[in-house]
């Protein structure tokens, strides 16, 4: 998507540098800025601080890690460390293994002198389905912005509530919830996006910066708001992402969507989740008692980032000195509060057989596997 004006995607290789460029997430939306990265332990710390985050996004930069250890020591012992090492980053979102595994699968079986170019062509090749999974995912989304759109009164905006980020910077390019808003949005059809802040990182100001450049109307709200919207009439649909997606249709996504889900269940507003197909975890049936949760920092709950009044990013800390601070990352949202799973394949129930009806290729292999 743009960035004043020119198109951007939230990664991409570099062919002078031979090296990979990302978004430094952690001084958005306040300052945008590119960097280099060109080591593992570079990767390894663009994960884990968040510099590259959101499932899809952290799942093809796990494919350039692997790259870069291919072109370092293409040997398998090389390779199955540093498929260790970049695994053990983030726990929840399955994106980062699906990359490492496919990597690894695609690799092992080649000479080693192949497998430096082949895992950047993979690499490559991952993104750049990113991007295609995530457009069908708008394409598909559309429509159902597009039903509701037809009940209303003509220049009536689709009012969608969104949590966390699941946008542009979150994937290659276009987002996954984020994308039927923004060809919803092209298509001529007035939204307005309910923003929630996403404590404690504030996932929700990319969003609301997202939304902002692509001329998009949209309102950042606390995360305390939404069952008041809700209760008022005041959303028309909630469109989330996820991290991780059961075979049953669990949904696991940032710490506050399952309070979202119960909401929108309680005042019958529709609960959408946009998941492509490499966000599904087919080895798990039970979110809540299997999907490992990401318990983060005490520091990022305590403390918070912003624009201080003389132009700086800067810190503040929120609590008394020496209150302690818990801090898990996701929840799980069981599947029968989630109206339709909204895939690149088409919409479906959140339902063991929802989803084996779409991807009856992947799930038969997973059961096999
Ligand atoms: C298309 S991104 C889907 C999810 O990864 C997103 O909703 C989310 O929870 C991101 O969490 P984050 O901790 O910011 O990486």
């Amino acid at each position: 998507m743009k960035v004043n004006g020119t198109h951007y995607r939230s990664l991409w290789w570099d062919d002078d540098k031979a090296a990979l460029q990302i978004i430094d997430q952690r001084w958005l939306p306040h300052e945008f800025r590119i960097q280099q990265v060109d080591t593992l332990q570079d990767f390894a710390d663009a994960i884990v601080e968040m510099r590259v985050r959101g499932a899809p996004l952290i799942g093809a930069t796990a494919a350039y890690g692997m790259a870069l250890a291919a072109k370092i020591d293409p040997s398998n012992a090389h390779l199955d460390t540093a498929w260790e090492f970049l695994d053990k980053t983030r726990p929840t979102a399955i994106n980062l293994r699906w990359a490492l595994n496919r990597c690894r699968a695609h690799l092992l079986p080649l000479p080693e002198a192949d497998r430096p170019a082949a895992a950047l062509k993979l690499a490559h090749e991952i993104s750049d389905e990113d991007v295609g999974i995530n457009h069908s995912i708008g394409q598909n989304g559309l429509e159902i912005i597009r039903k509701i759109a037809a009940g209303k009164k003509d220049g009536e905006p689709v009012r969608i509530l969104t949590h966390c980020n699941a946008g542009w910077i979150a994937t290659v390019d276009w987002g996954t919830a984020t994308s039927p808003m923004y060809q919803a949005h092209d298509a001529g059809i007035p939204i307005h996006v309910w923003v929630d802040e996403t404590r404690p990182r504030n996932q929700g100001a990319l969003t609301s910066w997202e939304l902002g450049s692509h001329g998009i109307p949209h309102t950042y709200i606390t995360d305390n708001a939404g069952g008041h919207l809700m209760q008022h009439g005041l959303v028309d649909m909630v469109i989330v992402g996820t991290d991780r997606t059961t075979r049953r249709g669990d949904v696991c996504n940032k710490i506050g969507t399952y309070l979202k889900a119960l909401a929108a269940k309680a005042n019958n507003v529709p609960f959408y989740v946009a998941l492509p197909s490499p966000t599904i975890d087919w080895t798990v049936d039970d979110g809540v008692a299997e999907i490992p949760i990401e318990e983060r920092q005490e520091r990022e709950v305590t403390h918070i980032q912003g624009l201080t009044d003389d132009g700086k990013i800067g810190v503040v800390q929120v609590t008394p000195v020496g209150t302690p601070g818990g801090n898990p990352a996701f929840d799980v949202t069981p599947n029968h509060l989630v109206t339709g799973l909204i895939t690149e394949r088409g919409v479906c129930e959140a339902s063991a057989e929802g989803l084996a009806a779409l991807f009856p290729d992947l799930s038969g292999i997973a059961k096999s596997a």
